[in-house]
C-alpha cells in the first residue's frame, strides 16, 4: 500500500496512497484501490472523546509492623486529561517515561481495571461490546504463537477476522498485502520465535502484531509504543502506515517515545503528559505556537518539536543564555525546584488556556455524535436480527434431528431380526418382499407420529411463518426427510448386517453430510464438496428455508432493511430450484429402500 510521505525520504515501495487525499498525498491508481478495498475504509468511524480523565491506584505504602498488613496509599496516575480524536486522525501521546501514556491508552481501549473518573465516549456513547469489536489494541508486549511463521500468523488472523463475504483466497491475499505493507515479506516464512526458539527480530514481531490488528479493519486502533526498538526508517514507515490507515476513516491513537521531527510532523494531534497531567492536547501543528504564546520558544538551532515538548514535560526549559555559550552540550538548564515549578506552570497554563477550548470542542461535537449514533444503527451488536438467526438455526436442527433419529433407529431393524427372518424364510413362511414391505409399513405410524408432534409444537412456539400452508409444507418436508433417513438406515443395516459397523458408518456419513452441506464450514474443499449432492439433510434444509422465506422478503438489519435471501446462512444455501431438491429427496427415498431390499436378498441367498 502506501507510504506516501515523499517528503520524508521514505522510498515508495509497491504501495498505494491513502484513500482520502491530503495535502501531501496523491491519489492511488485505480487497480490498487480495488485490490486494497477491504482495509481501505473503516465501515464504522468512531469519534473518540475523553474529558477530565483521572485515574488513581491503591498501592502498599511499604511500611507495616511485622505481619500486619501494609497500609495502602492512593497514587494518582492521571489527572484530568482531555482530548478528541476523530476518524481520519492520528493522535500521539507524548511524555517522559512514567508520565501515564500507557495508562491513558489502556483507559481509552476500555481495558483499565478500577474506577476512572471523567468521561470517555465513542461516538457519544460508552464503551460497548460493539466498540470493543471495532477496536484494535497493540500492546507493548506482543503475544504471538512462537511456532507460526509471520505469514501464517497474519493469515490466521485474516481467516478468523475478515468478513465471510471474502473468499479464502482474498483473505490470504489481504494477509500478504499487510505483510508487504509492513515490510514483512522477506521474513514471511520465518517463525515468530520466543524465549526458547530463535525467531524474527523484535521490530518484526512488533510489525506482525500491528499487522494482526490492521487486518481486522478496526475503526479505532490503539497502539502502545509501536516504534520502540525499531530503527528510524522502520519507525518512520510504521507511523506513515498508521497515518495512511487513519486516512481510511479510522481513529488512531498511539503512545510514542522520542519521535523524530519527521515522525512528529505526521501526527495530527498530540497529547503531552507530565506526571499524569496534560500540558498540551490538540493539533500537533499548533503545539509550538501554543508554547511560544506562553513564553516557551525553542532555541534558534532547535530542530525537533518532539524533543522540545518532552523537555517541557520534564520541566526543562530552553535557556537563551546557553545558546550563545555552548551549542553542543547545554541548550537547556534547570534545577530540581525549577523543574517542578516549570511543570506546575505548564499544567496551570493548560488548565487556563487549553482546557476551556477543549471542553467547548468536546461539547460542540457531542450533539452531532448523538444525532449520528441515533440515526445510524451501527451500535447494533449484530448486522442480522436475532429472530432471523434463531429461525434459520431452528430449521437447521429440524433437518438434523429428524435425520439422525430415524437413521439410527432403522439401522437396528435388519441386523437384529436377521436370525428370525433366516429361520422363517427357510421354512418358507413368507416371501422376502412381503416381509420387507410389511416391516416398513408397520413402522410408519410410529416413525411419522413423533416428528408430526414435534414439528406441530416447535413450529408455532418457534415463531416460524404463521401460515397454515407453510406449516403443512414444513411438516411434509420433515416427514420426507424422516423417510429418507430411515431408508438410508435400513440400507446400511441390510448391507453390513452388523449394528456396530452400521452405527459407526452412519455417524461418519452424517457428519460428512453436515460438513459438506456448508452450514458449519464455508468454502469446502473440492474433494469433500461433492458430498453435498448426496446429503439428504442439505436438500431438506434448503427446502425448509425455501418455504419459510420468499425471494423478496426483508428483515430489519444494521443497514435498515435487508433481503432474507442475502442473509449469509441463507445465501450460501443457493436456493434456486426447490423442485430439484424435492426430486433428489424422492429419488433417495426410493433408492435407499431398493438398495436395502437388494442387500437383504443377496444376503439371504448367501
Ligand atoms: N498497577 C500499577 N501499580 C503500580 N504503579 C502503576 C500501575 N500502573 C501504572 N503505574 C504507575 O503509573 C505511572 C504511569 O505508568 P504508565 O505505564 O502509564 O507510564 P508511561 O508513560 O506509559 O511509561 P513508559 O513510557 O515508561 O512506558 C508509572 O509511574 C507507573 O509505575
Amino acid at each position: 500500500m502506501m507510504p506516501p510521505e515523499q517528503e520524508n525520504g521514505v522510498a515508495p515501495t509497491n504501495q498505494t496512497e491513502p484513500p482520502v487525499s491530503t495535502s501531501n498525498v496523491s491519489p492511488c491508481p485505480e487497480p490498487d484501490r480495488v485490490r486494497f478495498s477491504v482495509l481501505r475504509h473503516s465501515l464504522h468511524p468512531i469519534t473518540l472523546k475523553f474529558e477530565d480523565v483521572s485515574y488513581s491506584i491503591k498501592i502498599e505504602s511499604g511500611q507495616g509492623w511485622c505481619s500486619s498488613p501494609k497500609p495502602k496509599i492512593t497514587r494518582a496516575i492521571l489527572h484530568g486529561v482531555s482530548g478528541t480524536a476523530r476518524p481520519g486522525e492520528l493522535m500521539a501521546m507524548l511524555g517522559p517515561s512514567g508520565s501515564g501514556k500507557t495508562t491513558l491508552l489502556t483507559a481509552l481501549g476500555g481495558r483499565l481495571p478500577g474506577k476512572i473518573s471523567g468521561s470517555i465516549t465513542y461516538n457519544g456513547g460508552p464503551f460497548s461490546s460493539a466498540t470493543k469489536r471495532r477496536t484494535g489494541f497493540v500492546a507493548q508486549d506482543d503475544a504471538l504463537y512462537p511456532h507460526l511463521t509471520v505469514l501464517e500468523t497474519l493469515t490466521y488472523a485474516a481467516l478468523l477476522k475478515l468478513p465471510s463475504s471474502l473468499t479464502l483466497r482474498e483473505k490470504a491475499e489481504q494477509a500478504e498485502m499487510v505483510a508487504a505493507e509492513l515490510g514483512l515479506t522477506r521474513c514471511g516464512n520465518s517463525v515468530i520465535g520466543g524465549a526458547l526458539l530463535r525467531g524474527v527480530s523484535g521490530g518484526e514481531r512488533k510489525r506482525v502484531s500491528i499487522g494482526q490488528e490492521m487486518l481486522v479493519n478496526p475503526s479505532l486502533l490503539l497502539l502502545d509504543e509501536p516504534t520502540s526498538g525499531l530503527d528510524s526508517t522502520t519507525a518512520q514507515r510504521i507511523i506513515a502506515t498508521l497515518r495512511w490507515v487513519a486516512r481510511g476513516g479510522r481513529t488512531i491513537v498511539t503512545t510514542i517515545h522520542q519521535p523524530s521531527s519527521r515522525l512528529f510532523r505526521m501526527f495530527d494531534k498530540v497529547v503531552v503528559l507530565s506526571e499524569g497531567s496534560p500540558i498540551y492536547s490538540g493539533a500537533a501543528a499548533r503545539a509550538m505556537d501554543y508554547f511560544a504564546s506562553i513564553g516557551y520558544e525553542p532555541g534558534f538551532n532547535f530542530v525537533n518539536p518532539a524533543d522540545f515538548l518532552l523537555d517541557l514535560a520534564n520541566g526543562v526549559t530552553p535557556d537563551p543564555r546557553q545558546e550563545d555559550d555552548d551549542d553542543q552540550n547545554q541548550e537547556f538548564h534547570g534545577r530540581q525546584d525549577d523543574l517542578q515549578s516549570t511543570k506546575q506552570f505548564l499544567i496551570h497554563s493548560y488548565k487556563k488556556n487549553l482546557h476551556p477550548l477543549l471542553k467547548e470542542e468536546i461539547h460542540q461535537q457531542e450533539q452531532q455524535d448523538s444525532t449520528k449514533s441515533s440515526s445510524r444503527c451501527w451500535d447494533n451488536q449484530w448486522t442480522t436480527n436475532w429472530w432471523l438467526q434463531f429461525k434459520v438455526g431452528l430449521l437447521f436442527f429440524f433437518s438434523i434431528f429428524w435425520g439422525f433419529f430415524p437413521l439410527f433407529n432403522a439401522i437396528f431393524v435388519f441386523p437384529l431380526e436377521r436370525p428370525i427372518i433366516m429361520r422363517e424364510r427357510s421354512s418358507g413362511m413368507y416371501r422376502l418382499s412381503s416381509y420387507y414391505i410389511a416391516r416398513m409399513v408397520g413402522d410408519l405410524p410410529m416413525e411419522l407420529v413423533l416428528p408430526t408432534i414435534f414439528v406441530t409444537i416447535t413450529y408455532w412456539m418457534g415463531g416460524l411463518k404463521p401460515s397454515l400452508v407453510t406449516f403443512a409444507l414444513t411438516l411434509a418436508i420433515v416427514l420426507l426427510n424422516v423417510l429418507v433417513a430411515q431408508g438410508l438406515g435400513l440400507a446400511l443395516g441390510a448391507i453390513l448386517m452388523d449394528v456396530k459397523q452400521a452405527t459407526t458408518l452412519s455417524s461418519v456419513l452424517m457428519l460428512v453430510f453436515l460438513l459438506a452441506s456448508g452450514y458449519y464450514i464455508q468454502h469446502i474443499p473440492m474433494f469433500i464438496d461433492w458430498m453435498r449432492y448426496i446429503s439428504f439433510s442439505q436438500y431438506c434444509y434448503k427446502l425448509l428455508v425455501g418455504v419459510q422465506y420468499s425471494v423478496n422478503e426483508v428483515y430489519e438489519c444494521g443497514h435498515g432493511s435487508c433481503r432474507a435471501y442475502d442473509f449469509p446462512a441463507i445465501k450460501s444455501l443457493q436456493i434456486h430450484n426447490m423442485a430439484v431438491d424435492v426430486a433428489a429427496l424422492v429419488l433417495m427415498l426410493l433408492g435407499y429402500r431398493v438398495l436395502a431390499y437388494l442387500a437383504l436378498r443377496l444376503g439371504h441367498q448367501h
